[in-house]
């Protein structure tokens, strides 16, 4: 690639384009405790989707639901129910946003304190370590980094990009509530927004085209997301896709209110579905497509990483959504400590010695916030098996005293996968009454490859949910 020249003022030792969570964390990882500077080049907000859009009001408005029901589930205590208003107004509290406009200030005070300048603009990378911000030209001694995430994908149904349809923005920052949604989709999206946006009161219609909900997950997880969301009332139509889409009077309102007139999706067939609301829940693409990277990037848009976060071998790093390793701001922010490491240590001339500057595979954790929740680590039985791995699988129901006593409706079901050849578990998955804070037991055995001999001594506390283990590792003994 050609250079181009760079001001002293614009040289930075590592410039990162994005700031999102993997931004932030690989920016401060690669100058901490040193004289090196760093840049963040940001488009839109400091904190990225994860703070503003995705992770952080999502939850926001999924935990009230939660709450509400281990109270109405709870003998001796009377719940109220949910004040729409108070839950809107708590998750702006989280996301800083007054009348739907956000405020970073607190991130780039942040960015102050640890030393590292935010460039605000648009970033394309023109040259070898060089990146062009809105006609500004930085350069990078060490390394320039790309974190520019993802953004929603919208299917190409006739008719929908044109009804100006919600995407997971609208969801999570809903201002103006639907009565009747359609979600497309039955990935993570379309779940967790399904549960909160029936919560707040809306009559939910999920259009699924497969035949089974996150399907990325154990069978068993899904089911049981499914069942407790049918319960619940929504409508679950599987094998089910849009034909068609018509919104009378479509109107770009802004983010989180009603995009216009009613919607008629066409269902190939029977009576057309006709809501207030559309979302299209369907997956991310990349940001990548005009960065000026168009030669690293695979056929889904990704830039491929390797172990130690480097695109090119060299000065080009890719960490978070946007190389396509695990959509999670977790994920993003473990590579994003690993690629500061590598980048730190080239800058001091120092080895890559040792596990720390290697991304791991097979050892992803995730959390979905439905109710029941799901947490899960590691390979799940048909990834294990797919390895060539001598796989045994245990699974149990969470029937332990300290599940009665969390909750009188507590309800839940446990699945180990280990290795016959090593005695370790590949991955685990819970899925029932706030199993969130459970999966961490699994995760520390799995990323510790801890033998299940070894696990038998870790004992779990009377009374608590935890003491499912001891039931499961006896099977597992008896099984491996
Ligand atoms: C509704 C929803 C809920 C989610 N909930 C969770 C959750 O509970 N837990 C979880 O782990 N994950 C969750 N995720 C996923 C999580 O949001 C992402 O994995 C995470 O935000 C990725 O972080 P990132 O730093 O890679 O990218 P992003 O957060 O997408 O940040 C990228 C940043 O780069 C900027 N940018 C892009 N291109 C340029 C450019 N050319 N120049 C300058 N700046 C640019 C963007 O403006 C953005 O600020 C959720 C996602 C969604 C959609
Ligand atoms: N709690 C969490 O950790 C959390 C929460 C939300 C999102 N996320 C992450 O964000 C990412 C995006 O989530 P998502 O739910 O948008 O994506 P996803 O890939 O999980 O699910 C997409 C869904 O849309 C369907 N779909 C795709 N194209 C379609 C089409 N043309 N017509 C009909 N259906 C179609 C798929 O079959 C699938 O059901 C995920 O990787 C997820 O891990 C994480």
């Amino acid at each position: 690639m050609a250079t181009e020249p760079a001001t002293s003022s614009d040289e930075f030792d590592v410039i990162v384009i994005g700031g999102g969570p993997a931004g932030e964390v690989v920016a401060e990882a690669a100058i901490r405790g040193s004289e090196r500077t760093a840049a963040i080049v940001e488009r839109e907000l400091l904190g990225g989707e994860c703070s503003y859009w995705a992770c952080m009001p999502s939850k926001a408005l999924l935990h009230p639901g939660e709450v509400l029901r281990g109270a109405q589930h709870m003998g001796g205590v009377t719940a109220q129910g949910l004040d729409r208003a108070a839950v809107f107004a708590r998750r702006d509290s989280f996301t800083h946003a007054t009348d739907g406009v956000h405020d970073d200030s607190a991130q780039l005070e942040w960015a102050r304190s640890a030393g590292i300048e935010v460039v605000h603009g648009d970033a394309r990378v023109t040259g070898e370590r060089v990146v062009s911000v809105d006609g500004r030209t930085l350069r990078a001694r060490h390394a320039v980094v790309v974190a520019t995430g993802t953004t929603a994908a919208i299917p190409p149904t006739p008719g929908l990009t044109e009804a100006l349809p919600w995407i997971s923005r609208d969801a999570t920052a809903v201002r103006e509530m639907p009565r009747r949604v359609a979600v497309i989709g039955g990935g993570v999206v379309a779940c967790e927004s399904a549960t909160w946006l029936s919560d707040l009161g809306a009559d939910v219609t999920l259009l699924v085209r497969g035949t089974s909900l996150l399907t990325n997950a154990e069978p068993f997880a899904g089911e049981r997301v499914r069942d407790a969301l049918i319960a619940r009332g929504v409508t679950i139509l599987f094998d089910t896709s849009a034909r068609s889409v018509h919104r009378h009077d479509p109107r770009d309102t802004g983010v989180g209110r009603i995009h216009g007139g009613p919607v008629t999706l066409d269902l190939g067939g029977g009576e057309p579905l006709v809501v207030d609301e559309v979302i299209a829940a369907t997956g991310r693409r990349p940001a990548t497509s005009d960065i000026g990277l168009d030669r690293w990037r695979n056929d889904h848009g990704y830039l491929d990483a390797d172990e130690h976060l480097t695109v090119d071998g060299t000065w080009l790093y890719a960490v978070g959504d946007a190389n396509g390793r695990a959509l999670l701001t977790h994920e993003g922010k473990y590579q994003a400590r690993i690629a500061g490491d590598v980048i730190a240590a080239r800058a001091e001339g120092r080895p890559l010695d040792g596990p720390r500057f290697r991304v791991r595979d097979g050892l992803v954790t995730q959390v979905v916030f439905t109710t029941p929740q799901l947490a899960a680590v590691g390979l799940t039985e048909r990834q294990a098996r797919v390895r060539g791995a001598d796989v045994v699988v245990v699974a149990q129901d969470i029937e332990v005293a300290g599940a009665a006593l969390a909750r009188d409706d507590f309800a839940g079901r446990v699945q180990l996968v280990a290795d016959r050849a090593t005695r370790t578990l590949l991955g685990a998955t819970f899925v029932g009454t706030e199993v969130a804070e459970l999966v961490h037991a699994a995760s520390i055995a799995v990323a510790g490859r801890v033998a299940v001999d070894d696990l038998w001594h870790a004992v779990p506390a009377y009374p608590t949910v935890s003491e499912v283990w001891v039931g499961l590792l006896d099977e597992l003994r008896g099984a491996l």
